[in-house]
């Protein structure tokens, strides 16, 4: 996999997307396969691993704490679990870069352990809300100092004493339900997280493969300390949320027709596919099969006439992370697109209603951003420079608008789509983008 760490994308407009492609793998996945690994007992083998500069800081951050794990080719690591217990405190601080699932699922895991760390990270993530998750966790009995404004450095303070508790939720978030359950582990008697709406599932579903008992009612989720991981192997299904710009991709661009192989199609992941089927997209589900406790297939584009929706709140957790590209789609639909119910987009990597919708404007579309959304009106997409504000996800997303546009993009400050998407340039260059950096 070669690693394009680009600085600034220059886009030719127009094009089709032909092909077929696997993207890397998905990145929720593997920051936890590299996590309950270290933990487990045994040693667990690890295919489709996605190399990008996210899950590379969380693997680092466990190498650091005395876990030895290889990489002995492409994609492919192998963790010689510690156990629970076997965790060693670090040298130096842990240097998370741009990653908030690393910062915030590894609060809830350094809680429970017997010594002092310090978790660091990049401007932008410097600047995200950790309340979310040290305020439940202190409840538990946990230690963590904070900035004044409850950002980042954290210097968690391991303690033996934690107690579950059975929080509710405000937001729906993945990240500070699995931040819980990880310092449920270590916890006495029953952790228990009640979410408001469905979030990805990935951890409860790698905790049971791993042999660990982990109890479901309704919308609220269990487990109880003191329990053992049991290592198993994980192969990593490719990773919705990229083959999300293809998918979006080969929809507006006429004559497309791309297929994307091994795609994780996780019920809580797959809101893009949801709301891109509504919006008109032609999109075929080949080979569905069970990979590792996680469902793939194989997804068919064709290009389409989209259409503006009401997008359904309920899709909202569901594609997350999808929305920046999803916006794009609107872009080129006809009539009208809007969101509610998503001001979790605006604490991302950036604030990324603004930013999307302040590139959406440059480039001649009529995007109006509202606190909680942004309401899309379809039209010709325009030539001139947009600034990714560091934010991988954007960065490819003006990327994809360059198939409808009339005049060349300049996608300013990209060096991060290497955090989940190390090979985007080479993909979309053989896929059929006239992509420059
Ligand atoms: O748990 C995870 O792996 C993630 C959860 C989501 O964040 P939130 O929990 O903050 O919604 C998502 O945006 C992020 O990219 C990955
Ligand atoms: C929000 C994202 O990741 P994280 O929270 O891990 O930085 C993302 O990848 O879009």
């Amino acid at each position: 996999m070669t690693h394009d760490t680009i600085l600034e994308f220059n886009v030719q407009p127009g094009g089709r997307l032909q092909g077929t492609a696997r993207v890397p793998g998905d990145k929720s996945i593997s920051h936890r396969s590299i996590m309950l690994g270290a933990l487990a007992e045994g040693t667990t083998h690890v295919t489709g691993f996605l190399e990008g500069e996210d899950t590379l800081a969380t693997l680092a951050a466990f190498q650091a704490m005395g876990v030895n794990i290889t990489r002995p080719s492409a994609q492919t690591v192998i963790i010689q679990g510690v156990g629970l217990h076997g965790l060693h405190a670090p040298q130096g601080v842990l240097d998370l870069g741009n990653s908030g699932t690393s910062m915030r699922l590894l609060s809830g895991l350094l809680a429970g352990q017997g010594f002092t760390a310090t978790l660091t990270g990049d401007k932008s993530l410097s600047r995200r809300p950790m309340r979310r998750v040290t305020d439940p966790l202190s409840q538990m009995g946990a230690v963590i100092a904070s900035t004044e404004t409850g950002t980042p450095p954290l210097v968690i303070t391991g303690q033996n004493t934690l107690r579950g508790i059975h929080y509710t939720m405000p937001i729906a978030s993945a990240q500070v339900k699995s931040c819980l359950l990880l310092a449920g582990l270590y916890a006495s008697g029953e952790t228990c997280v009640t979410e408001p709406a469905p979030t990805r599932d990935h951890t409860e579903r790698m905790l049971t493969s791993f042999g660990y008992d982990v109890k479901r009612e309704g919308n609220t989720v269990c487990v109880r300390g003191g329990g053992q991981l049991r290592a198993a192997p994980i192969d990593v299904p490719a990773d919705i949320s990229s083959a999300a710009f293809f998918m979006v991709g080969a929809s507006i661009a006429a004559d497309s027709d791309v297929t994307l192989q091994h795609v994780g199609m996780n019920p809580t992941r797959i809101g893009v596919l949801n709301i891109l089927r509504e919006m008109g997209a032609d999109l075929t589900l080949l080979n569905e099969r069970w990979v590792g406790g996680e469902p793939v297939a194989d997804i068919r584009i064709r290009s389409s006439q989209l259409r503006g929706i009401r997008i359904p709140e309920d899709q909202v957790p569901l594609a997350i992370d999808e929305f920046p590209v999803l916006f794009i789609a609107a872009a080129c639909a006809t009539g009208e697109t809007v969101l509610t119910g998503a001001e979790e987009l605006r604490v991302k990597e950036s604030d990324r209603i603004q930013v999307m919708a302040d590139g959406l404007q440059t480039l001649g579309i009529s995007a109006t951003p509202t606190p909680d959304g942004i309401i899309i009106q379809g039209g010709q997409i325009g030539g001139g420079t947009v600034d990714s504000h560091g934010d991988h996800r954007i960065a490819m997303s003006f990327t994809i608008a360059a198939l409808r546009a009339n005049a060349p993009i300049r996608i300013l400050d990209c060096a991060n789509v290497a955090t989940s998407f190390p090979n985007f340039v080479s993909l979309a260059q053989t896929l059929g983008i006239d992509l420059q950096g």
